[in-house]
């Protein structure tokens, strides 16, 4: 057993002996008086206080974000009193607001008491989705209230109420649900492209199926990097039904077929040498994966390809923002959850998928990927 790792029997290591050492309040105190370690502790300090806190930073952003606070100083510099005034706070809670907007380097505090965007405000409204994702951040805020009675299933969270859709077919009916998630999900998804298509190289195929494709932004996005390309999308009517203009917008006219249907329910159409989903795993049940991949491998050639990409767990590596957010964000919907690259390539070999690459994202908040091979024809 490695030296680093805790030792079965709880007996010495030097991890257990780290450890040790950090949990002991005389050690702490002892560590305050040695520079180097001083250093060390005040560090592993700002770590604890930044979880600590985190809830707070959050509520700090989403009230930044509800009351339009980046929008007001994107011209310019204002005043408390004026930014007050718009908010229809009172300046005392309208300053505690900005100094604490401040403080997260979302905003600037001028030095005649003025406050500013700041880069990190300036890129924050520039990122495609991320204001309105935020907007909506109330549900789960709600949902994780109480986490251990959420963790022990007793609640009744209401981010599963806020997507119907993906309890099915059936939930997908109320066309103004799905058109204010199927925006969430398009704005979103600039950013799930890119990163995609810079993991993934699409040369060699020929026509592409995005399964649960939403209203196309995917596709529009592979068609642009690959004028030539077919393209074919698969979601819900519902969703499907706004989505012929938007790729006619995006160039695709004469590349792309629409097909509304279910993968719960249907099987997929056949005709792509590769299919893609995108953001579609983590939405759902071991089972409904388990059917959605065999419908996957029944629908490609041999040799086709299978593309995935989703914010992934870091499994074994615990990773930050996936196992924390997006794990409980995809567990607060109840059917979901956010999987790890090793996971999703066992559900891929169970069906019969071969050739499985895994490629981590650059910024895996955004996308990871996974493609995987129908092996060839046996002669
Ligand atoms: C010269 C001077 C003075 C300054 C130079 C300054 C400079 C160059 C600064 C750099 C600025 C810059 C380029 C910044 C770029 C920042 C970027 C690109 C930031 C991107 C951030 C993206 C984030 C935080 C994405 C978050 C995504 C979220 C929260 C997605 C959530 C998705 C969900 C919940 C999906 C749910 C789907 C469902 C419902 C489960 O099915
Ligand atoms: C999280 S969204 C991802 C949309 C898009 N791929 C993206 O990344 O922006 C999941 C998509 O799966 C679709 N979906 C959910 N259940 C489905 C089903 N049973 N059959 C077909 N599509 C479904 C939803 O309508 C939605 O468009």
């Amino acid at each position: 057993m490695s030296a680093l790792r805790p030792s079965a029997s709880g007996g010495f290591s030097l991890s257990r002996l780290g450890l040790r050492l950090a949990g002991s309040r005389r050690f702490q105190l002892i560590a305050e008086r040695i520079p180097l370690l001083r250093r060390f502790g005040r560090r592993e300090g700002d770590a604890l206080f930044d979880i600590v806190a985190g809830f707070v930073h959050s509520q700090v952003l989403y009230a930044l974000v509800d009351l339009r606070v980046l929008h007001m100083v994107q011209p310019g510099p204002q005043t408390v009193a004026a930014l007050a005034a718009k908010a229809g706070l009172s300046p005392d809670r309208m300053q505690l607001l900005l100094q604490g907007g401040a403080a997260l380097k979302l905003l600037k505090r001028c030095r005649d008491g003025r406050f500013d965007l700041a880069t990190r405000g300036a890129a924050f409204l520039a990122v495609p989705g991320l204001e309105a994702m935020v907007g909506h951040h109330h549900v789960l805020y709600r949902d994780l209230s109480d986490p251990v009675a959420f963790l022990k299933g007793e609640t009744d969270p209401d981010l599963a109420r806020f997507w119907p859709y993906v309890f099915g077919a059936t939930g997908a009916t109320d066309p103004e649900v799905t058109a204010k998630y199927s925006r969430l999900m398009t704005e979103s998804q600039g950013l799930v492209a890119e990163d995609t298509l810079r993991l993934v190289d699409l040369m060699g195929v020929r026509r592409l199926m995005d399964v649960g494709g939403g209203a196309g932004a995917f596709l529009g996005a592979v068609g642009r990097a690959y004028p030539l390309i077919e393209v074919m999308l698969f979601d819900l009517p519902v969703v499907v039904a706004a989505a012929p203009a938007r790729l006619e917008a995006e160039g695709l006219g004469g590349r792309f077929t629409v097909h509304g249907g279910s993968f719960r329910d249907d099987p997929l159409p056949k005709g792509a040498d590769a299919i893609s989903l995108i953001r579609v795993l983590f939405d759902h049940s071991d089972d409904t994966v388990k059917l959605l991949l065999s419908r996957v491998y029944d629908a490609l050639p041999p040799d086709g390809r299978i593309i995935i990409a989703e914010p992934m767990s870091g499994g074994a590596a615990p990773h930050r923002e996936t196992d924390t957010y997006f794990a409980f964000y995809t567990a607060a919907m109840r059917t979901g959850r956010t999987r790890s690259a090793v996971e999703i390539g066992e559900l891929l070999a169970a069906q019969g998928f071969t050739g499985i690459k895994t490629f981590p994202g650059p910024r895996p908040y955004v996308a990871s990927a996974i493609t995987a091979l129908r092996p060839s024809a046996v002669a």
